[in-house]
């Protein structure tokens, strides 16, 4: 088994090809767009879920069947056709800077994607190491109803407050203790009942000095 390394790649306007343009392949066309980059598909065909990505300009689609002088250029390459064939094509004619995936071959791949969990600034990853796509994709449907919508806001505030906790306290075993009081629950409960006003006094209790009972 592959000790595969976990990273969060900065995909901002980054160049990425698509080859093929079925079910597959549109997923993670669109995961792309999310994370900002710059997608070009290869494909005779365009599945019917990225027409409208496709007519509002967000990605450019070449209309045509690989060729091995495609793949030019690209920070990121996915072969994603359901030509086993094909796909080994693409790879061959990468080169070893490239980053590379093949959806129906991880032993050729140089990273595969796992199952995301978004909620705002968080991202919940789930791999199998590619043994099981299936039981990724049903932990992560299982995490979704623990870390739910609601922890959205729950990181916003995290992130000012913890900001706040930086900025106005030097004393470095003061700083972890508070840091670690903005973790106490009743934060995350008083951003589930919107009582922002409640939340915003426990945290200025916590601010000058001791967690609120
Ligand atoms: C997580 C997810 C992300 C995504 O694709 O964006 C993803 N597969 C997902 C779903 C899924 N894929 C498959 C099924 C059918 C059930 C089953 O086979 O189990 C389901 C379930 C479903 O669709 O419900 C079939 C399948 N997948 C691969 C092969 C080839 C092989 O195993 O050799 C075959 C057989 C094809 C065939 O039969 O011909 C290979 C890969 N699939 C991976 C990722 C990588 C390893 C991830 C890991 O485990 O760490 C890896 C190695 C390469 C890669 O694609 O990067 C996404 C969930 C999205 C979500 O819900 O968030
Ligand atoms: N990694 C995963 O998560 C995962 C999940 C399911 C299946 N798969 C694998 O992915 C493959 C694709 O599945 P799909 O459901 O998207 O298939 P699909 O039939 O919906 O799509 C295949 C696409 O490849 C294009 N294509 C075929 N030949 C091409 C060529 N020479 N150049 C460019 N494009 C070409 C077709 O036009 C079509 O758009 C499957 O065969 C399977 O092996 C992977």
């Amino acid at each position: 088994m592959v000790n595969y390394y976990s990273a969060m790649l900065n995909l901002s306007g980054k160049k990425a090809v698509v080859i093929g343009g079925g079910a597959v392949a549109a997923r993670k066309i669109l995961t792309l767009l999310e994370a900002d980059a710059e997608v070009t598909v290869i494909s005779p065909e365009l599945h019917e879920s990225i027409r409208e990505v496709f007519l509002a300009k967000k990605i450019i689609w070449k209309q045509k069947r690989f060729e091995p002088d495609d793949l030019q250029d690209f920070f990121l390459i996915i072969a994603a056709t359901n030509q086993s064939a094909i796909n080994v094509q693409v790879y061959e004619s990468a080169n070893s800077q490239q980053l590379i995936n093949l959806v129906d071959r991880p032993d050729l791949s140089n990273f595969i994607v796992p199952a995301s969990l978004r909620r705002g600034a968080l991202t919940i990853s789930v791999s199998t190491s590619g043994a099981s796509p299936g039981l990724a994709r049903k932990i992560k449907q299982d995490l979704a109803k623990e870390y739910d919508e609601v922890y959205e806001e729950y990181l916003l505030f995290l992130e000012q407050s913890r900001k706040r906790v930086i900025e106005e306290v030097a004393d470095s075993t003061i700083r972890r203790q508070m840091l670690q009081g903005l973790l106490e629950p009743q934060f995350l409960e008083l951003t589930r009942q919107a009582n922002y006003k409640e939340r915003e006094a426990r945290l200025l209790q916590l601010l000058t000095g001791g967690i609120a009972p």
